[in-house]
């Protein structure tokens, strides 16, 4: 007999009234005991009594045997999942960032206490991608995860390729269905789908990788240069975070921009869906596909790991405790397309092969390979300069490649 759960709610903003919405349609044993908002003015859609600003209200009530934590504040999240870790507490919760930015900590709160803590919802909202790394893919060799895991800006850029919607204009509409971020730099500059990508590699690879080292490169500066680029060749632009194993030792992990080509799964993935394809040694390669954004979708997941904390699911973080574990490298060759105004910034990169370069008016552009490490090394002259860069495997035929090792297949 599973056991009854007595839930205290953080947030109830697009994803806490998604939540609330599925579960007062189902007869499940589970009951919502308080809401903890953050503003009393705001008018709410059920009775008073059930909300307080009052975080202890939940987190020292002793009826309270679970906390679901769904709120946009970062900090204030790590303070109330850490508190409810420590005080005996299971927890679902969906901010990747929170998550992201404190996953060893959590790791060891959850051992130190014997508490769970499931965030479903914090990759890729309604896709179950975690507990199958988890679960599905524990004795797999996992080549690599790649995928469409932000919502928003992929809302933004099918707008602006399939119905030639302006950039400003997609990014409001994609605001106001409530699928971006309080701040939506996190969005469209790559920092969201690294946040997720560092969960997933977590399970995939037991990496546990300080999301700063990690190089995100987001759909900013992407122009109508590079759309009309894109269409020429008969491909799209698709902001893709990549986790990669290269050899016996290393792995790598990026998000950027990426050409796409119409045989590729992520060229029909449109508007606020995501997906994720994972490249197995024995399974191959696999592809899922659903809502990343959006209340129901991301209430969907938060209420499946809810349901497995009735009967005490926890993970296991196996991949970690696999001997032979992998390091995480940034010295790996890509090839690049870059858009640019300022020619030195083509000289600081430091291209080690250059395939392509291209002059006209005020559109240059060169595609060629490069390390990642000059990308990092480079990031915040890039954003500055207004240059756009793509991963550009589709246009130069040639592979992601190890610095030290041959070619290996993405
Ligand atoms: N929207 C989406 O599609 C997805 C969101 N997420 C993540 O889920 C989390 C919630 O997102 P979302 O619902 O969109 O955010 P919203 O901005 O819609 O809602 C945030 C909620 O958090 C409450 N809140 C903020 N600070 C506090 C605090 N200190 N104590 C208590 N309550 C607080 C707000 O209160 P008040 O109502 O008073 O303003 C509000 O109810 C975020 O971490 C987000 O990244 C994950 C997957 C998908
Ligand atoms: N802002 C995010 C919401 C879900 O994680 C997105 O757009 O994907």
């Amino acid at each position: 007999m599973s056991k009854k759960l007595k839930i205290g709610l953080f947030g109830f903003g697009v994803v806490g009234q998604g939540l609330h919405d599925i579960i007062r349609t189902k007869n499940l044993n589970i009951e919502i005991v308080k809401i903890a908002i953050k503003d009393p003015t705001k008018k709410r859609s059920l009775p008073a009594e059930l909300f307080t600003t009052d975080k202890n209200e939940l987190l020292q009530n002793p009826e309270i045997n679970t906390i679901v934590e769904l709120i946009n504040d970062t900090e204030a999240a790590f303070d109330i999942v850490s508190t409810a870790l420590k005080t005996g507490r299971n927890v679902v919760s969906a901010s990747k960032k929170m998550i992201a930015l404190h996953l060893q900590e959590l790791i060891d709160l959850q051992k130190e206490h014997g508490t769970s803590l499931l965030y479903e919802a914090s990759v890729c909202g309604s896709i179950p991608i975690i507990r199958n790394l988890e679960e599905y893919y524990d004795n797999e060799l996992l080549h690599s995860i790649s995928g469409i895991f932000n919502g928003s800006s992929n809302f933004v850029l099918s707008k602006g390729y399939n119905d030639n919607l302006d950039y400003e204009t997609a990014l409001k509409e994609a605001q106001d269905l409530g699928f971006a971020e309080t701040d939506p730099t996190s969005d469209v500059g790559g920092y969201d789908a690294k946040y997720k990508l560092v969960i997933a590699a977590a399970h995939a690879y037991g990496l546990v990788i300080d999301p700063d080292e990690v190089l995100n490169i987001g759909i900013q500066t992407l122009s109508a240069y590079d759309l009309q680029y894109a269409r020429e060749k008969k491909l799209k632009i698709k902001l893709v975070p990549v986790a990669k194993e290269l050899d016996d030792t290393h792995a790598t992990l990026f998000v950027l921009p990426k050409f796409v080509n119409k045989h590729e799964f992520l060229y029909n993935v449109d508007y606020e869906y995501n997906c994720v394809t994972v490249q197995a040694a024995f399974a191959d390669q696999q592809f899922f596909y659903g809502k990343g954004a959006g209340g129901h979708p991301t209430g969907s997941a938060v209420l499946s790991d809810i349901a497995a904390l009735r009967y005490d699911y926890q993970y296991e973080y196996k991949k970690a405790h696999q001997k032979e574990g992998l390091a995480f490298t940034n010295n790996v060759e890509l090839n690049i397309y870059l858009r640019y105004e300022d020619d030195a910034l083509v000289e600081a990169l430091e291209f080690e092969h250059i395939h392509e370069r291209f002059y006209s008016g005020s559109y240059k552009f060169v595609t060629g390979k490069i390390n990642l490490q000059n990308l990092i090394a480079n990031q915040q002259r890039i954003l500055d300069s207004k240059a756009f860069i793509a991963f550009a495997d589709q246009l130069t035929g040639v592979r992601l490649a190890s610095a030290a090792k041959q070619c290996v297949e993405v």
